[in-house]
């Protein structure tokens, strides 16, 4: 014996709208569906929803029926509803001929990605010139995508926003998660940003912002504002070159120092990216124009990397990323100081270098962008340094940073408001269902929007704000687990995340702590340039005024004493 269901507006292999053919479960395991939640998981997995909490069922095609003898018993197939309502292909612009939705989305994309949630709900599609690509702003959603399982794996496909820079030998970021080899980079590559070897990386980070600081001072006697975003290119690149490369880029040899070669190239290519991607696939492939500046801008980028792995001093070629990922008491899996595969370690370190820097200089530039731009977050930041015992000399300890609670509130706003976003995407395995009732086939790419989940209003009280004490609130602890995802979520999100949050807070502490930052453009709008990988302030230009007094300790801090 068996009972048959239906899912209603079509299974997921078949066209929109059509019935989808009855599926029987057999009811020799019917002592397996003691409860309704069994059933939803056996009828889940046969249609591949995604999660079964979300099944209705209706014997009679109408009503909703949770009385589970009644749907066991009866004769003709049982609708089954997703969220309560038949499944649906995602909504999205028509577009034009041949271009797609790319007049919907470009060049403003943050601003068009906003419009087009409001009109379509949390999930949308466009597809630009043959691209089809999934948009959600849902954290359920999210979560469900990021999660590598038998719906969602990072598989970099020609939809995939990383397709054109697609890496088999990289390992991490530019390799699909079903290889040998993502499994293999990922394993020595997590050590090496381990708490151990954060803490070793810290003496380089510090060393490296106090190495700007005659740079600030020269440009504050020279009367010389300076572009934020180009200062903290070279400062986190300086900083991850000596890491990662043990490269020295000399950008703060002198304050008008170039920014380097190898820096200015891998930041072509990633424009070169964004700028490609956000065409078709078949564009992807011209052999001129921008598409072949690509792949030459790729391989430039590969032999101006390797000179300087040639040149590294620890050992044979080796260096410093790859000390720690050998060293590191952290290495659970290879303890025997094997090191990364010949083939893999180049790409790999152009990775971390690229990820590195790239989206550090854009969260150092929007922290240093609050600092003038949100009333009373420069003091609060200061007062708390002076409230810990700040001075010229003190130890940037991993305790006396995770002391800073304002300043920790104020890092983890400015990554929801001013999110740096990297388009994360994650590709369908099989045809399926959303929690929200709407099928994905397989193959489709699915984006968390995560500049959009961060300003999700079904969230965030008052998105639009910028407000560190948001962080206390219940709201906020009791957010959704894929609402705030600025180093992407699962086993594929950013192994730097612990890295970059101390790196960053030592130097905004090192940085307040000697001067005071004065936008020059105070009533000019910021500009984010839609066209490059990361979203930066192309435009701000601050000023420093080195500091000669400091405020007392606060009342609270001189009462704890
Ligand atoms: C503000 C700084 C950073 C942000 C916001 C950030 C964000 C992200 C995000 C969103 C991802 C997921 C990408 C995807 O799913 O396609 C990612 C992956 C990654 N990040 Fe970061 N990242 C930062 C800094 C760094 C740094 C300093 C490194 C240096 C090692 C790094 C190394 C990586 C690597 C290797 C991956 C790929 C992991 C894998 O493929 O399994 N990131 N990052």
């Amino acid at each position: 014996m068996s009972c048959q269901f239906v899912l209603a507006g079509g299974g997921t292999n078949s066209h929109a709208g059509a019935p989808s053919c009855p599926v029987s479960i057999p009811l020799s395991t019917a002592s397996a569906f003691r409860t309704l939640l069994r059933l939803k998981q056996a009828v889940a997995e046969k249609f591949n929803v995604i999660d079964p909490s979300t099944l209705s069922f209706s014997p009679d095609g109408t009503t909703v029926s949770e009385d589970l003898p009644s749907l066991l018993q009866s004769t003709k197939p049982v609708t089954v509803l997703v969220d309560g309502h038949a499944v649906v292909d995602p909504p999205g612009p028509s577009g034009l001929p041949f271009l797609g939705s790319h007049t919907e989305v470009y060049p403003d994309h943050i601003g068009n990605h906003e419009r087009l949630f409001q009109r379509y709900g949390s999930v949308f599609q466009t597809t630009v010139m043959g691209r089809t690509v999934y948009h959600t702003n849902d954290p359920e959603i999210t979560g469900h995508v990021f999660k590598e399982s038998a719906f969602f794996t990072k598989e970099i496909n020609k939809d995939h926003p990383l397709f054109g820079v697609l890496s088999p030998h990289a390992g991490v970021f530019l390799t699909s998660t079903h290889t040998a080899i993502w499994k293999e980079a990922h394993k020595f590559m997590v050590p090496s940003m381990g708490p151990k070897a954060i803490d070793k990386h810290m003496v380089t980070v510090l060393a490296i912002v106090r190495s700007t600081f005659p740079v600030f001072d020269e440009l504050e006697r020279t009367r010389q504002a300076f572009n934020t975003y180009d200062l903290m290119l070279k400062l986190s690149s300086q900083i991850v070159g000596k890491l990662f490369i043990d490269a020295d880029f000399g950008h703060f040899d002198a304050a008008d120092a170039p920014i380097h070669i190898t820096v200015r190239t891998i930041y072509k290519l990633l424009g070169l990216n964004k700028k490609v991607t956000s065409w078709g696939d078949w564009y992807t492939w011209l052999p001129f124009g921008d598409p072949k500046r690509l792949r030459d801008t790729w391989h430039e980028v590969g032999e101006r990397v390797a000179a300087h792995i040639a040149q590294a001093k620890v050992g044979e070629g080796d260096v410093p990323l790859q000390e720690a990922a050998v060293k590191t008491e952290n290495l659970t899996v290879d303890n025997k100081g094997n090191k990364l595969p010949a083939p893999t370690r180049q790409p790999a370190l152009i990775v971390a270098v690229t990820a590195g820097f790239v989206t550090t200089s854009a969260l150092l530039s929007w922290l240093l962008f609050g600092l003038t731009s949100y009333e009373g977050c420069q003091a609060s930041i200061l007062q708390e340094l002076v409230d810990n015992g700040m001075s010229d000399t003190t130890e940037m300890t991993s305790t006396f940073i995770s002391n800073l609670t304002f300043l920790d509130k104020y890092v983890k706003e400015t990554q929801r408001h001013h999110t740096t976003s990297f388009q994360p995407a994650r590709t369908a395995r099989v045809d399926l269902v959303l929690p929200n009732g709407m099928r994905l086939p397989k193959g489709a790419v699915v984006i968390p929007e995560v500049h959009h989940l961060h300003h999700n209003p079904g969230v965030w009280d008052n998105p639009n704000r910028f407000d560190p004490g948001r962080w206390d609130t219940e709201q906020v602890k009791d957010r959704h687990r894929a609402a705030y995802i600025p180093f992407a979520m699962g086993p594929r999100m950013c192994i730097a995340m612990n890295f970059v949050l101390r790196e960053v807070k030592t130097i905004l502490v090192q940085l307040v702590w000697r001067y005071e930052f004065v936008r020059v453009n105070p009533t000019e709008p910021i500009e984010y340039d839609p066209m490059f990988q990361t979203i930066r302030p192309r435009n701000l230009y601050q000023t420093t005024r080195r500091r000669t007094e400091w405020p007392a300790p606060s009342q609270k801090a001189a009462a704890a004493v």
